[in-house]
């Protein structure tokens, strides 16, 4: 089965700090996989190495065999990978159909810039991004606040709106931080549904979270970080026994949620 993205040996390191230590990753071409650890474990560091925001001080970072160290963040995109971000960053002044039409500035920057130049082709790209963002907006369930302005949107849609701004971008590889942060349970479940609606488009999706209930249902694959290494990765029923994870979480703030995700059944399918 083919691989989407492949971290291997990577190290980045913050003076002294050294916030991932040799750290190594797969993710399945459609599947959806999972990072969790306790707070400053280095989850985030996973995205922005990815993303090209940092660069590793070792390893390589490919995504289906292209070598993404070393690459500026603008030439990442192009390689169709997309993220949030763990805390919401929508443009406040827009509305949220403009948000969501905003990706697509981001997809192909050459080519929408060029489009206002070019008056048929720019009528026909207007008329696709309408399309595309209409799409999903029905896609994300946030149709109804189509022309709201965005930050008056309950924090649960912002979540998803930024989903959707990202999608917009016509992404294969997906990265969503934290995405269930500050939701209340039921606005979790629609997430839930959301994401594997997603994965279901031939996304592939790579999520970090700190919400056990949810990375257990949604992924197929976990790697649990503890100060910068790999402690554990296996399917969700291997890491909810792992002792080294337990142990990992023990006195953290997750800590509760984490040992009750341990003691309920899981839905977890293999996909
Ligand atoms: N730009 C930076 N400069 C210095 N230290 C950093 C920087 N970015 C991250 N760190 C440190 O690296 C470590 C890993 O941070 P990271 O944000 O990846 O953790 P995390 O697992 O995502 O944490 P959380 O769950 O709290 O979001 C932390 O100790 C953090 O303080």
């Amino acid at each position: 089965m083919s691989n989407i993205l492949s971290i291997s040996n990577v190290t980045v390191k913050f003076g002294g700090l050294v916030a991932l230590n040799n750290f190594h990753i797969n993710v399945r071409k459609g599947g959806i996989s999972g990072v969790i650890g306790p707070n400053g474990a280095g989850k985030t560091t996973v995205f922005n190495i990815i993303t090209g925001v940092y660069k590793p001080f070792s390893g390589s970072v490919l995504i289906e065999n292209i070598e993404l160290v070393g690459q500026p963040t603008h030439d990442i995109a192009h390689y169709r990978v997309s993220r949030t971000f763990q805390n919401i960053r929508l443009f406040a002044n827009m509305s949220v159909s403009e948000n969501i039409m905003a990706g697509a500035s981001l997809k192909r920057e050459g080519e929408f810039f060029s489009s206002l130049f070019s008056f048929p082709k720019a009528r026909k790209n207007e008329k696709q991004i309408n399309e595309k963002m209409n799409e999903l907006l029905a896609f994300c369930g946030l149709e109804k606040y189509k022309n709201h302005p965005a930050t008056s949107l309950p924090y649960g849609m912002q979540r998803k709106l930024e989903i959707a701004r990202a999608l917009m971008t016509d992404p294969k590889l997906l990265l969503l931080d934290e995405p269930a942060a500050g939701m209340n349970p039921t606005e979790k479940i629609a997430l839930q549904e959301l994401v594997k609606k997603i994965s279901q488009q031939d996304i592939s999706i790579l999520l970090i979270e700190h919400d056990m209930k949810f990375v257990m249902n949604l992924c197929e694959h976990i790697t649990v970080l503890n100060y910068g290494s790999v402690i554990a990765e296996g399917i969700p029923k291997d890491i909810q026994s792992n002792h080294d994870v337990i142990e990992a979480y023990l006195g953290s703030d997750v800590e509760d949620d984490f040992i009750e995700s341990l003691e309920k059944e899981t839905e977890y399918a293999s996909r």
